[in-house]
Parts: structure tokens; sequence; C-alpha cells
């Protein structure tokens, strides 16, 4: 009777997914961004029900960090997405009945809020018969996703929606493009389980770079870029250096410098901040270092129920219909 009720609950027409989101990559502050699946084949990320159709538009919030959002379903980006989406198509549309299993943490440097936006605005435009094309689909996810963060950045949205390694390209029709990677890296993502909101670690930031800062900014990125272009991976990683927001956020993240030198000695290719933080990003050159990597972080960086560490490969596929 008990299974009967609960399969009840979980019955749905419809179902799509989005996957967790790493905005920079230590190098490439706000213009690139990654998308990671568990190698275990877990759903790392936002899961949106199309239940039913229904009378009124209405909400219901499963999953395990169901309880890091307001307990007022009304506030939920979700609905404020339908609203976004009705209004950029200029047509009512007939309302629904939506399941979010909230798997990704709030505030988390996972690309929490993006990934509902992304999952939220894909699962609408497939169920309406996708009126948009996916440059305005992606266009509505970026400024969904700059009402919360406070600044329009598409270094979340992009990955999640496209999947890969996404390089933002300023003032371009094609708002972004996917870049080469090394097939062997693995990821390993570590929440330590205490909240850190992308406004509070956006505050901290410089206001302003110097001339030789911004060269020296825009170089790293380009030698990043091109030695993936070229499949130079001790290069990649070498460029794997943050000089904009890392100095700045590192007090509010203050494990982040011995952290890194433990996994750095133990043969880790590299550790930054996953987005805003305060989720750290280990990558890896293989299976077995990135078991050793989620081994350490765990023991040392978890704090409580809320935290997790997975190992990860690059999700390619991004946004989809489950
Ligand atoms: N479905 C949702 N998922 C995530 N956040 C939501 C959602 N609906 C509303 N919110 C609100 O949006 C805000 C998200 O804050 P913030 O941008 O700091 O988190 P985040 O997107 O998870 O961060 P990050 O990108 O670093 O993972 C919170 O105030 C949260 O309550
Ligand atoms: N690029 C953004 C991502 C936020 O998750 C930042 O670092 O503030």
């Amino acid at each position: 009777m008990q299974a009967e009720l609960a399969n009840k609950t979980l019955s749905y027409q419809k179902r799509y997914y989005a996957p967790a989101s790493t905005g920079n990559f230590s190098v490439g502050f706000d213009l690139l961004g990654a998308a990671f699946e568990p190698l275990n084949g877990e759903l790392f990320g936002d899961v949106l029900d199309i239940v039913a159709p229904s009378r009124t538009l209405e909400l219901d919030i499963v999953g395990r960090y169901r309880h890091q959002l307001p307990a007022d379903n009304s506030t939920n980006l979700v609905l404020q997405c339908f609203a976004a989406f009705e209004q950029k198509l200029g047509r009512v549309l007939p309302k629904l009945a939506l399941r979010l299993h909230k798997n990704l943490p709030v505030g988390s440097g996972l690309g929490s809020s993006a990934c509902s936006i992304v999952v939220a605005c894909y699962a609408f435009n497939d169920y309406f018969g996708k009126p948009l094309s996916d440059t305005e689909l992606l266009t509505l996810m970026a400024e969904a996703e700059g009402g919360v963060s406070g600044s329009v950045h598409y270094d979340n949205v992009a990955p999640s929606f496209l999947g890969g390694l996404q390089l933002m390209l300023p003032q371009s029709e094609r708002i972004c493009r996917s870049l080469p990677w090394f097939e062997h890296w693995r990821v390993v993502l570590s929440y330590p389980g205490t909240v850190l909101s992308t406004k509070a670690a956006r505050a901290v930031l410089p206001k302003e770079l110097s001339l030789a800062h911004s060269i020296n900014f825009a170089g790293m990125l380009s030698r990043f870029v091109s030695a993936l272009y070229a499949a130079d991976e001790a290069d990649a990683v070498a460029a794997l250096q943050d000089l904009v927001a890392e100095p700045a956020r590192t007090p509010l993240i203050s494990e982040l410098p011995t952290l890194r030198l433990a996994l750095v000695e133990m043969g880790v290719l590299h550790l930054g901040i996953s987005g805003a933080g305060p989720t750290l990003f280990a990558l890896c050159a293989n299976d077995a270092q990135a078991q050793l990597a989620a081994t350490y972080l765990s023991r040392h960086y978890e704090k409580n129920q809320d935290a997790t560490t997975q190992i990860c490969r690059l999700s390619l596929a991004g946004a989809r219909a489950l």
C-alpha cells in the first residue's frame, strides 16, 4: 500500500534533468564553465517532472536539498522561469503540475540556481513544442540567473544546458563555444555542507583590474585555451591560475591553501574553487588519483551531513529528457 502511494506520488508525464556545473575553471573568471556528472551514474543535478496538466501552476519540491530552499514554493525559480517563458513567447500557456527534485545544494558553487533554471526552461520549451531556439533559450536562462546572482553571466547556465567545457564569447551571436578536453581527466567536486551565497562571494571581488593584471588574466586564459587545442596537458594544467577571484575569496574558504598543498603532494593536478565556492574541485589525471583525492577531501573538507564529494567526468550531454 505504501509503495503504491509512493509510486503514485512519483508518477509523471515527462521527466527532465540538468547537470551540476562549475562556473570558472580557476582560469577564465565568468568566461569559462563546465558541466560534470558522477562516474557512478548518480543524477548530480536537478530533475523536473511535468506531472500533469493542471488548472493552476503548481510546484512540489522533493530531494536531498529541499530543506535548503525557502518553505514558500511560490518564490521558487522554477515558477519564475515559467512566467519568464510565457512572457518571452507573448502568450498564456496551459498550466502544469510540476515536481522539482532538488538534488544540488544551494549557494554551493555547483551552479544550483542555474541548474533549476536550465532544467525548467529546457523542460517548458521541449514540452510546448520547442518554440524557442537554443540561443533564445540560453539568453532567457542567463537573464533568470542574473536575477539571482546580481549580474548576467553565462558560465553556469551554458554548460548545464549544452554540456561540456564552454568558453563564453563576448559580443558574439554564438554566445559560447565548446572547448576540447582531456578525456582521461577526472574532476572531484567536494561540497563541505556550508552555504556561501554567490552575491556575497561577488561582493569581495576587486572592482577594477590594473592594465598589467588585465593582460595577465587574458594571457592565462589564452594559454589554457591554446593548450587545450594543442593537446598540451602540462601547459593546460600550468595555466590553471585564478588571478581574479581566488585571491579575494580565499579568506572565505580558508582551508584552500592547506588542502591544495596536501593534494598536489599526492600528485593531484590542481585544486581550485568551483564557481563562487565553497565547493572545491580537484583535477585528477586518472580514476585512482580521483579516488585518493575524494577520500582526502571527504575526510578533511566535509563539515556536516549536507556535505558530499563526487568523482566526476565532463558531462557532454548537458540538459536532457530522461
Ligand atoms: N530552485 C532553486 N534552486 C536554487 N536556488 C533557488 C531556487 N529557487 C529559489 N532559489 C533561491 O535562489 C538563491 C540562489 O542563491 P545563490 O545564487 O547564492 O546559489 P547558487 O546558485 O546555488 O550558487 P552557486 O551557483 O554558487 O551554486 C537562493 O536565495 C535560493 O533560495
Ligand atoms: N563565475 C561566477 C559563478 C558563480 O557560481 C562567480 O565565480 O561568481
